[in-house]
C-alpha cells in the first residue's frame, strides 16, 4: 500500500463540505424519492454555497445520478457480493466516488482520499475500508476501458452497449429507437396524408428504420431481423446530448417583456423562439429583473415552441376562448396568457398547489384570465366551449431527462403503461372541450411513442369529428421535423427538450 494510502495519513480530516452536501442531497434524491433540482437548489442555499463550489456539488449531484446505472455495473465487477445486498447508503458513497473517478477531472488519490474521509463523518469507521478497496479498483481503468469490460459488444448488442457507454436503461433506449425511426405511411392509415411523406426515400430500410452509417467501426449493422440490430439515425447522438449539463432558457412573455430585455440583462437570443433567450454560465434567473416580477420566466425553447404553434395555428371565426386542460404549474399558460388577444385563458389543474403555482404564473399577465382545480377528463363546461385547447398531459417526462437526472433511472415501462388511459382520456375531452373549427395541441414533454402516436391514434379512431393537421408550418424555421403529420422536437437536433406535438382539428 503506497504510504499516501488515505489509512496511513496520520491525523484525520474532517469531510469535504461540498462532497458532504452532494452526499446528502443524492440520499435524498435515492432514498427518499426527492427531485435532485429542487433538493439541490434547497441544499446549496442552506449549506451557502455559491460559485464554483455549487458548480462543484451540482456536477457531483446530477453526474452522479444521471451516470448511476452505469456506475453500478462496474461496481458489480468490483464488489464481492450482489449489488442489492449492499447497504444504500454505501452503495450511493460508491457511486459518489466513481463520478468523480470516472467522469470528472479528480485526481483519483484525491478523490478515494475525501470519499474515505466523507465515508468516516456519514456511515462511521467500519466501511472505510470496503470504500477505499472498491474506490481503488474503479480507479485502475478509465471509463472507456470499463465500458470496454463491462458492456456488451457493439457488435453483438448495440442498444446494450449504449445502456452502459451512455447511461441510459435499455426499455428508454428502445423507446427512443422507435420514435426515431420514421414511420410508414401505411402506419398511419387513416389520420390523413402527411404531406410530403409518401415521396421520403428512406436509406437502409428493412422497416422503415434509418441506419446509422456513422463513426462506429462497424456501424452495429447485424443482419437485418430485429429492428434492434439497426440503430436509427441519432440515437447515439440523443444519448450523448442527454448527459449534457441543461441550459437555462427564459421567456419574455409577450407585452410584458421582450428578448432584447434578456439580452441586456445577459443572456442570448434564442434560436426560434421570438420570445426565447438562453442564460449561460449558471446565470441565475432571479437576479433579472423581468424573470423576478413574473414578466418573463424559465421555459424551455421546446415548450415555449409547441405554446407558439397552438397559438398561431390558422383558427376562423371567434377565438377569445383558450383552455390549458393540464395546466400546473403554468408555464405555458402565462405564454398563452399572454398571446390570447382580447379573450381569456381558462387553465385547469386538479392538484391545488400546482394550481396555486399556475394562478402566480399568471399574476403579471393582465386580462380576466381563470384557474380551476379540476379533473380535465370531467369538464365542468359544455361541449364546445373554447377556440384553441392545449392538452399537455402528464407523462413519463422521457423528453426532459437532461433537467431531471435521476428521472431515468425512476421511470419504468409501467409508468408509460399506466399514464395511457389518462393521456387518451384527457386528449378526448380537449377535442369534445373545442368548438368545431377549433384546434387541440396534444403535447407531452416524451417522445415515448405510447405516450405520442399510439395515444392520438386510438383516440382519433374512435371519433368521427376530428382530424390530425400538418403542424410543422407552425414551427417556422425549425429544421428537421420529420415526416409530420405531428412534430417532435428533440435535445440533439433542437437543443430543446423531446417535446411532441399533435395538432387536431374539430369538424
Ligand atoms: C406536463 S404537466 C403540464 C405542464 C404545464 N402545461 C406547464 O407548461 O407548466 C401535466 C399536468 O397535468 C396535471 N394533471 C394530472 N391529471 C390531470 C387531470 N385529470 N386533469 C387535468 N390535469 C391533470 C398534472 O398535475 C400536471 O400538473
Amino acid at each position: 500500500m503506497n504510504d499516501r494510502s488515505p489509512r496511513n495519513r496520520g491525523p484525520q480530516r474532517g469531510p469535504d463540505r461540498v462532497r458532504q452536501v452532494a452526499y446528502r442531497v443524492i440520499r435524498q434524491v435515492t432514498a427518499e424519492g426527492g427531485y435532485a433540482n429542487l433538493a439541490l437548489n434547497k441544499a446549496l442555499r442552506e449549506a451557502r454555497l455559491s460559485g464554483r463550489d455549487a458548480a462543484f456539488c451540482t456536477e457531483l449531484v446530477h453526474g452522479t445520478l444521471r451516470w448511476q446505472g452505469t456506475y453500478d455495473a462496474f461496481l458489480a465487477r468490483s464488489v464481492s457480493r450482489p449489488l442489492d445486498e449492499l447497504d444504500p447508503e454505501l452503495l450511493d458513497m460508491l457511486r459518489l466516488g466513481s463520478h468523480q473517478l470516472l467522469n470528472m477531472r479528480v485526481d483519483s488519490y484525491a478523490a478515494v482520499s475525501e470519499m474515505v474521509s466523507l465515508t468516516r463523518s456519514e456511515l462511521g469507521q467500519k466501511r472505510t475500508g470496503l470504500v477505499n478497496a472498491v474506490l481503488r479498483k474503479i480507479s485502475q481503468r478509465s471509463l472507456d476501458q470499463w465500458i470496454t469490460t463491462v458492456a456488451p459488444r457493439w457488435e453483438d448488442d448495440p442498444l446494450g452497449h449504449l445502456a452502459i457507454a451512455e447511461a441510459h436503461p435499455r426499455w428508454v433506449i428502445e423507446a427512443f429507437q422507435q420514435a426515431l425511426t420514421p414511420a410508414k405511411p401505411a402506419d398511419r392509415a387513416g389520420l390523413g396524408e402527411p404531406a410530403g411523406s409518401a415521396e421520403r426515400a428512406v436509406p437502409g430500410d428493412r422497416a422503415g428504420t434509418e441506419v446509422v452509417s456513422g463513426d462506429r467501426p462497424d456501424a452495429g449493422l447485424g443482419e437485418p431481423g430485429a429492428w434492434g440490430e439497426q440503430l436509427a439515425v441519432g440515437l447515439e447522438e440523443l444519448l450523448v446530448a442527454d448527459n449534457e449539463p441543461p441550459r437555462v432558457t427564459l421567456v419574455a412573455r409577450p407585452g410584458l417583456s421582450d428578448v432584447d430585455e434578456l439580452v441586456a440583462a445577459g443572456a442570448v437570443a434564442a434560436r426560434w423562439s421570438p420570445y426565447g433567450a438562453v442564460l449561460g454560465g449558471g446565470g441565475d434567473p432571479g437576479r433579472i429583473g423581468a424573470v423576478a416580477t413574473g414578466r418573463a420566466g424559465v421555459q424551455d425553447e421546446g415548450s415555449q415552441l409547441v405554446a407558439i404553434a397552438l397559438a398561431s395555428a390558422k383558427v376562423d371565426g371567434d377565438d377569445a376562448n383558450w383552455l390549458d386542460l393540464c395546466a400546473g404549474p403554468g408555464g405555458k399558460s402565462a405564454l398563452l396568457a399572454a398571446l390570447v388577444k382580447d379573450g381569456r385563458l381558462t387553465a385547469v389543474e386538479p392538484l391545488k398547489h400546482r394550481a396555486e403555482l399556475v394562478r402566480q404564473n399568471l399574476r403579471a399577465i393582465p386580462g380576466d384570465h381563470k384557474v380551476l382545480v379540476g379533473d380535465g377528463t370531467k369538464p365542468t363546461w359544455p361541449a364546445g366551449s373554447f377556440d384553441r385547447v392545449l392538452a399537455d398531459v402528464p407523462c413519463s417526462g422521457l423528453g426532459a431527462l437532461r433537467r431531471r437526472p435521476e428521472a431515468r433511472w425512476r421511470r419504468t415501462p409501467q409508468d408509460v403503461e399506466e399514464l395511457r388511459p389518462l393521456q387518451e382520456a384527457l386528449l378526448d375531452s380537449a377535442i369534445t372541450s373545442v368548438r368545431p373549427g377549433g384546434v387541440v395541441a396534444y403535447v407531452t414533454c416524451s417522445p415515448h411513442p405510447d405516450e405520442t402516436r399510439a395515444v392520438v391514434d386510438t383516440v382519433l379512431a374512435g371519433r368521427d369529428d376530428a382530424a390530425l393537421e400538418d403542424a410543422r408550418a407552425l414551427f417556422p424555421g425549425v429544421p428537421d421535423l420529420g415526416d409530420g403529420p405531428d412534430v417532435q422536437l428533440w435535445p440533439h437536433l433542437h437543443g430543446t427538450d423531446a417535446m411532441y406535438l399533435a395538432l387536431v382539428r374539430r369538424s
